[in-house]
């Protein structure tokens, strides 16, 4: 992870090639990256971007879940769940510069954010079901409260990878920006919300989400359990090796 201050801004750079998939470790780097700009009181804002070419992140790392250590399954999910609770709580104004393809995992961690800014010709959104995997609650909390429900049911049912242009269409994303203005377009939405006093925004955002916040907190350990048993299943692993395969054969294909 890069993570550089510019004056009042964090910014975080995923560089972990070749995608940026989230891998235990690099989970537990994000989660330790994002708490420390968190608490550093001359921080207002974060923009979270890649520093790869073309992949804003693949998402979870599926070798994580695949013929998994169960001791170290359960350590990975309390941090996918730590970082959603960081992210999607989070008192600074954040930005996901989404300067590259988003499926899964990556799609939450722009959806977590206040606002999303997309470069064009890539592919956002939850694609779980693809893979014979379901998404949480809590991630169909999170694509529910920003495109609706109708819509989220519905692309959380086909694992529907969204283009860029569909995905501003439905309110997915929130503006397209060529890739070279991406970070300064970035900047420019992130003075738009330093324009609202900070407790005022902080509040509202508050608001807005802590319900769905005290919902995973309740029921923190049920769904790492869940999560555990579903994944664990022969016929979800069956799956997930099929998927892997295929993952293979396209790129030699
Ligand atoms: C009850 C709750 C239960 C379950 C909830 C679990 C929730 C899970 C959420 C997730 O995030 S699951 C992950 C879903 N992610 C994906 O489906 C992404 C799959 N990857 C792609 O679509 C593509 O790789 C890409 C569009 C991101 C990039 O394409 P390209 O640039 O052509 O790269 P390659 O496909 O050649 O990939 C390079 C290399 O990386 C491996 N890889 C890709 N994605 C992942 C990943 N998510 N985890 C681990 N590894 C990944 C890929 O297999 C290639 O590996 P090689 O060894 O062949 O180089």
């Amino acid at each position: 992870m890069l993570t550089f201050k510019e004056s009042c801004i964090g910014v975080m750079k995923l560089s972990k090639p070749p995608v940026n998939s989230l891998n235990l470790e690099y989970l537990t780097e994000f989660n330790i990256a994002i708490e420390k700009l968190e608490n550093d009181k001359s921080c207002r804002g974060v923009i979270i971007t890649s520093a790869l070419p073309k992949i804003f992140s693949a998402g979870l790392d599926i070798l994580e879940m695949y013929q998994p250590n169960t001791d170290r399954l359960r350590q990975f999910w309390t941090q996918v769940q730590q970082l959603w609770i960081n992210l999607y709580g989070s008192q600074v104004a954040t930005v996901a510069a989404i300067n590259g393809h988003a499926p899964a995992g990556g799609c939450l961690v722009s959806l977590s954010c206040d606002y999303r800014i997309m470069a064009p010709n890539y592919t956002i959104g939850l694609n779980e079901t693809q893979l014979g995997i379901v998404a949480p609650f809590w991630f169909s909390d999170t694509i529910t409260n920003t495109i609706g429900f109708r819509k989220a049911e519905r692309a959380l049912q086909l694992g529907y990878m969204f283009t860029t242009d569909e995905a501003k269409a439905c309110g997915l994303i929130d503006k397209i920006v060529p890739p070279d203005q991406i970070m300064a377009v970035a900047h420019e939405e992130m003075k738009k919300m330093f324009a609202v006093p900070d407790f005022a925004r902080q509040i509202t955002k508050n608001q807005c989400r802590k319900q769905f916040i005290d919902k995973l907190h309740a029921k923190r350990d049920a769904d790492t359990d869940n999560f555990v048993n579903f994944i664990t299943k022969d016929s979800i692993q069956k799956a997930m090796g099929k998927y892997l395969e295929s993952l293979k054969k396209r790129k030699s294909g």
